[in-house]
């Protein structure tokens, strides 16, 4: 089998438990992500989601294990990897638009600097910000205007691998929907390959192609890799009419209300533990007779 695009082999991370002792986030996480994948991880708080961000954007050091991406180990950070965090981390002196030229400018050093000003006003404006509005500081917009500037700058760049740490975790519902569809518009113009943190079931639904599902730590396992089988494009109102959509978002809701608590803590001895992948698919198995309301659910080892 060819390597993924993301590997991601044998991941272990302790740390020091404050008392003494040691505590294992996780042991031995092995997954793969292809390119041009839209990829989200759903977890409980404290199974170690940002710190699997963190090493993924070479911003830390796992205890053992390595990272892969295109076949070379990553090791610290790079323009190749963008990263997104709930806290827009813009520079505030700079106006919105020299915040993406900045680094369009480090990504690309020979453009000429019209190109890289136009290059900024047009991820800008594929967010909904064009006008004089592309002339204020950071303190000067709105929440929800700093995160699509955070978003523009990630996209402008053109990073191999985008990371999203929650990117709109402190955004109200509204201005989250409108984000999330400029988000999806955005990437589905490229060929970037996205992994994000969420903690909201219908964002992660309404985004990936995959959802990697964690249990609770210690000892936290990426335990499935959930295909999201509802065609793209997708939209808010539509996508809840699909068959797929509700027998989908029951099993995750399942898992994170129930399963990732009883498998909490559970060491399983293996050197490469994957997840196992789950189909839904409402429309290639209907319900049957004998079976008439139990969801049709294939679980397949990789
Ligand atoms: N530098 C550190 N030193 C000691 N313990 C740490 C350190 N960083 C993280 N941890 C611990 O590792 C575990 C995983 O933390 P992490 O932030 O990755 O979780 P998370 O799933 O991203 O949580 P949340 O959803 O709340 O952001 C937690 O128990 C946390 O306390």
């Amino acid at each position: 089998m060819s390597k993924p695009f993301l590997s991601i082999e044998r991941l272990t991370q302790r740390f020091p438990d404050g008392q003494g002792g040691t505590l294992t986030v996780f042991e031995n996480a092995s997954f793969g992500i292809e390119k041009g994948e839209f990829v989200c991880i759903l977890g409980h708080s404290g199974c170690g989601k940002s710190t699997i961000m963190n090493i993924l954007a070479g911003l830390a050091e796992p205890t053992s294990g390595v990272v892969k991406m295109d076949g070379l180990e990553v090791a610290g950070p790079s323009l190749d990897r963008g990263v997104v965090f709930q806290n827009y981390s813009l520079l505030p002196w700079l106006s919105t638009l020299k915040n993406v030229i900045f680094g369009v400018k480090a990504r690309y050093p020979d453009w000429p600097r019209d190109k890289v000003e136009a290059h900024a006003r047009d991820y800008l404006a594929k967010v909904g910000l064009e006008g004089d509005v592309v002339h204020r500081k950071p303190s000067q917009l709105s929440g929800g205007m700093r995160q699509r500037v955070s978003i523009a700058r990630a996209f402008a760049n053109h990073p191999k691998l985008l990371l999203l740490d929650e990117p709109f975790g402190a955004l109200d519902a509204l201005t989250r929907g409108t984000i999330q569809d400029e988000l999806l518009k955005i990437w589905g113009g490229t060929e970037q390959t996205v992994f994000m943190i969420t903690h909201d079931i219908d964002e992660a639904i309404l985004l990936a192609d995959r959802i990697l599902l964690m249990t609770n730590g210690p000892y936290a396992r990426v335990a499935e890799s959930v295909e999201i089988s509802i065609p793209r494009p997708r939209n808010r109102t539509e996508i809840v009419e699909h068959p797929n959509y509700y027998t989908i978002r029951n099993h995750l809701v399942q898992f994170l209300g129930q399963r990732s608590k009883e498998m909490a803590g559970e060491r399983i001895e293996g050197e490469d533990l994957r997840p196992e992948t789950v189909r839904i698919d409402q429309a290639a198995a209907p319900a049957t007779e004998d079976n008439p309301d139990k969801p049709p659910l294939r679980a397949v080892n990789e």
